[in-house]
């Protein structure tokens, strides 16, 4: 309900209209009745037939005014709904936008998807029926008890006698199905959870010929979804029928004490049809209640998985909050840092320092697991340092404008990601007003150019997954994205892996010619990729076990000598 209200205040206007067509509505619905009980009452018993016409005119009035009550209402409720859960999506995506890597691993991208989706449109649901009925049960239920008790005390007794089991029933429904709610929401996730893996990794189960494994995997957590529906279908198709048992049972009771009341000459027929209609109106407006009230636990299992987005913390923060625009980094200092991974107990990074200036390249290697990627990814601060210090031109990035220190960075990561859309769409991507002409020298230095234009030009589109360029090619393209940026560092993880000796040579070389006012920095498995550095950072289980030129390290590091003698052969290494 906070979450609803504090979207609510956006929409003052049409929520008042809401509640003026709400009780538009609700005077039209409890005025027939009495209009139709003074037409029998006084026309039909009296034989006035002039009488009959003239409420007939006020009748067709009131039902006119009735109508367009209820288009309005309808209106107000769709608009409503519609446009909270909207803002609520919103802000959803744009408080995702801020999460670290930590809140994504928390909360996992299969749930993130089903909050934004799912979770919302129960809330949606939820509100159309709320505005719709919420004030208006209360409205009605209200007029119509008071109505039924001025018409007759002791048949409203009646009415009053089954609002307690109505009320004790809807309370073990709720509560039921609250349960029930929350159990399918996450049953959900787990399918939505498993449809991502295997839709994005169908190859390597094909490869593997899992699908059998797959399948039963995903029939599992559907079949889970479908009891959790399964029981809640039930739960709402029992309440039904055992309310309309109830009204039945109190219609009843109503026909048998009138016609007593009516042969005694305290009750007269047109109060009774008044009576009657009064009692569905009372009914109907309960059981609208109900049905909020038994969507409500559904909607709240919903809103506190929503809320639970808003209320996390991000554990990179933006102390400065300033601007946005990039700033000019001459050197990145790593002074003492260690790091562990918030769910690791061990240090992935232990005492890493070295410093890098404009111009120079820094490159990393050392075995798989040894903190390669972990290092470079501290820099734009996709997780902050659990020790020590990282230093732009002597401040410490934490409290630097985060998105200034990210907009000056052009990161490739080691998976080249593209987006659906053009070629020119994905190389605009860090620099939405780069001209032709940057996109062009950006894919010629990147390697990318000639195939560009075999396949059709910079209009060319990326299908979804990026199926329709190569490994290699997307390497490429990734990088001719960040050099579009031309930002003032560059950090490349293992961003050359899928390209052939040939490319590999040739796009350092153009690198280097236009990087030379850069600060970069390189992740890399292969020497020869890095040979050429400034200085090369050999790292052992998160340790710097060597640090220096290609030609030092081989005389000074066991580890670097090692590698490259894994990787060259002897004439390489005699030129060394
Ligand atoms: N998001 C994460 N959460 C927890 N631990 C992680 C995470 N990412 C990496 N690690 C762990 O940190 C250690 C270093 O991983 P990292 O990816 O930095 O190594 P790397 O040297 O880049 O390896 P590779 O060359 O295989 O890419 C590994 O033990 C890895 O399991």
């Amino acid at each position: 309900m906070k979450l609803i209200l504090s979207y609510l205040k956006h929409y003052k206007k049409m929520f008042a209209l809401n509640v003026f067509s709400v009780f538009g509505f609700a005077l039209v619905e409890l005025g027939i009745p009495t209009i139709v009980a003074w037409m029998i009452d006084r026309g039909v018993t009296e034989k006035d037939t002039a009488f009959i016409f003239e409420m007939g005119g006020v009748i067709l009035l009131v039902s006119l005014l009735g109508t367009a009550g209820t288009i309005l209402l309808g209106y107000c409720c769709s608009y409503l709904s519609t446009s909270i859960t909207r803002d609520i999506r919103n802000d959803m995506f744009e408080k995702t936008q801020e999460f670290s890597h930590r809140e994504f691993k928390e909360f996992g991208t299969a749930s993130l998807i089903t909050r934004t989706t799912n979770d919302a449109f129960q809330i949606q649901m939820f509100l159309n029926i709320l505005f719709r009925t919420a004030l208006m049960t209360p409205v009605m239920t209200v007029g119509s008890i008071v109505l039924v008790l001025k018409a007759s005390l002791s048949l409203s007794m009646v009415i009053l006698g089954t609002i307690p089991f109505i009320v004790v029933g809807v309370i073990i429904v709720a509560k039921r199905s609250e349960l029930l709610s929350e159990r399918q929401q996450s049953s959900l996730e787990w399918i939505n959870r498993i449809s991502k893996e295997n839709i994005s990794g169908i190859r390597v189960i094909r490869a593997f010929t899992n699908d059998r494994h797959e399948k039963k995997r995903f029939d599992e957590a559907n079949s889970a979804y479908m009891g959790y529906s399964k029981k809640l279908f039930k739960l709402m198709s029992v309440t039904q029928p055992a309310f309309y048992f109830l009204m039945n049972l109190a219609g009843m009771l109503i026909y048998w004490i009138s016609s007593i009341m009516i042969e005694q000459g305290g009750l007269n027929i047109g109060q009774l049809v008044a009576f009657m209609d009064y009692l569905f109106h009372v009914m109907f407006s309960i059981m609208l209640f109900c049905l909020v009230f038994m969507m409500y636990p559904k909607a709240a299992v919903s809103a506190r998985r929503i809320t639970r987005i808003f209320d996390a913390v991000p554990a990179v923060e933006n102390t400065s909050g300033e601007g946005g625009s990039p700033i000019r980094i001459d050197e990145i200092t790593f002074d003492h840092v260690t790091f562990a991974y918030p769910d690791g107990e061990e240090a992935v990074l232990t005492d890493v320092s070295f410093t890098v200036k404009k111009g120079e390249t820094i490159a990393f290697i050392g075995s798989t697991g040894s903190g390669k990627s972990t290092l470079i990814n501290l820099v734009p601060r996709a997780y902050d340092v659990s020790g020590g210090r990282i230093l732009v031109n002597g401040t410490d990035i934490r409290d630097i404008d985060l998105s200034s220190l990210r907009n000056s960075i052009g990161f490739i990561p080691q998976k080249a990601l593209l987006f659906s859309g053009s070629i020119a769409d994905n190389l605009k991507f860090g620099k939405e007003d780069a001209s032709f002409e940057e996109m062009e020298e950006a894919a010629r230095t990147a390697q990318a150019y000639d195939f560009i234009m075999e396949k059709g030009g910079f209009d060319v589109q990326i299908t979804e997954n990026a199926t329709n360029v190569s490994g290699g090619q997307r390497q490429r393209l990734s990088i001719a994205r960040a050099l579009v940026r031309k930002p003032e560092v560059y950090i490349f993880d293992d961003s050359f892996s899928a390209l052939d000796f040939k490319t590999d040579a040739k796009l350092r070389k153009e690198l280097k010619k236009v990087l030379k006012d850069a600060v970069m920095m390189v992740v890399a498995q292969r020497i020869t990729s890095i040979m050429d550095a400034d200085k090369i950072m050999v790292l052992n289980e998160g340790r710097v076990a060597g640090a220096g030129t290609h030609r030092e390290l081989l005389e000074s590091c066991r580890i670097y000598q090692e590698i490259a003698a894994s990787q060259l052969d002897k004439e390489e290494l005699a030129d060394d």
